[in-house]
């Protein structure tokens, strides 16, 4: 079994700084996590990937060809059918090692995930590759602080976990920028009273449309079906919570034990040993 996270959400929301931070985090306790650029747009990040889409195919290749004449978002979305004709390539990237805890950083159209089947499909395939996968979903936390926004985001994150059936973590990102006064409001968004969110909007469109904001506020209420989990990245312990969040939901560490125990001793006839194994 392998071991992966899907990091996904909207352009700019920290994605690639969030990949940077686990790998850093992982590398003090002396643990390896790598990273797969998945965006064939990528400009910059800071971390050395295991493998990179653009050695395969960069959006520039999907915009300047001839025949294609892609804009930047269709160009993406061409190069991610791309990487999906040929799958081969990125399961040669990444090897075969057991064991293996890689993060997918993924690019920033939201429409990949919402309702296209594209990243459902690379889902597919990195399941039959043996990946233990969690889809975490990062929203900026300054685009949360008001409450039709919050909705907006919230329902961007309910229609991912809808459309790719994985394990989801949402993650409210940046919050070291918020101000003080901001954040005190973020508690109200973590346990959210979608009607008292709402009670101060008072635009017009808000106030045309406020039965069916509350509606939709109530059904994310009602069914629990969406949370945040708050993300400093500067603060260590609040990473570690997350991720250790995560790696519970994919079994990381569980399963390595356990098949330790299984395969190397499952022969043996000295139970005494097995006994003691297990405590
Ligand atoms: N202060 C602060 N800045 C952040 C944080 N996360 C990201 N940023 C900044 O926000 C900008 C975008 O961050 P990225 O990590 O590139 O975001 P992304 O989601 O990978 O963006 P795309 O790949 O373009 O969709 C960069 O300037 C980062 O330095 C954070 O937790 N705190
Ligand atoms: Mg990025």
């Amino acid at each position: 079994m392998r071991y992966g996270q899907l990091v996904m959400g909207p352009a700019g929301s920290g994605k690639s700084t969030y990949c940077s931070a686990v790998v850093q985090h992982a590398a003090e306790q002396g643990k390896v996590i790598d990273v797969v650029n998945l965006d064939p747009a990528a400009e910059y990040f800071d971390y050395e990937p295991l493998a990179d889409v653009r050695e395969l195919i960069h959006v520039d290749d999907a915009m300047e060809d001839e025949t294609l004449r892609f804009g930047p978002n269709g160009g993406l979305v061409f190069c991610m059918e791309y990487l999906l004709e040929n799958s081969d390539w990125l399961r040669e990237q990444l090897g075969e090692t057991e064991d293996d805890y890689v993060l997918f950083d993924c690019p920033g159209q939201i429409e990949l995930y919402t309702h296209m089947d594209t990243v459902r499909r690379l889902v597919q395939h990195l399941r039959n590759w043996n990946f233990n996968l969690c889809a975490v979903f990062l929203v900026d936390s300054q685009f949360m602080i008001d409450g039709a926004k919050f909705l907006s985001g919230t329902m961007a994150a309910l229609s991912v976990m809808v459309n790719l059936e994985l394990p989801h973590v949402n993650v409210l990102s940046k919050l070291d920028l918020l101000s003080k006064s901001a954040r005190k409001r973020l508690d109200e968004f973590l346990d959210p009273d979608p009607e008292h969110l709402l009670s101060d909007d008072t635009d017009i469109w808000s106030l045309k449309y406020r039965k069916l904001s509350e509606a939709i506020g109530r059904l994310i209420e009602d069914y629990s079906l969406v949370r945040f989990c708050p993300l400093n990245i500067k603060n260590h312990e609040n990473l570690s919570d997350l991720l250790l969040t995560i790696d519970n939901i994919i079994q990381y560490g569980e399963d390595a034990d356990v098949k330790t125990r299984d395969f190397d001793e499952g022969d043996d006839d000295d139970e005494t040993n097995d006994v003691q194994q297990s405590f």
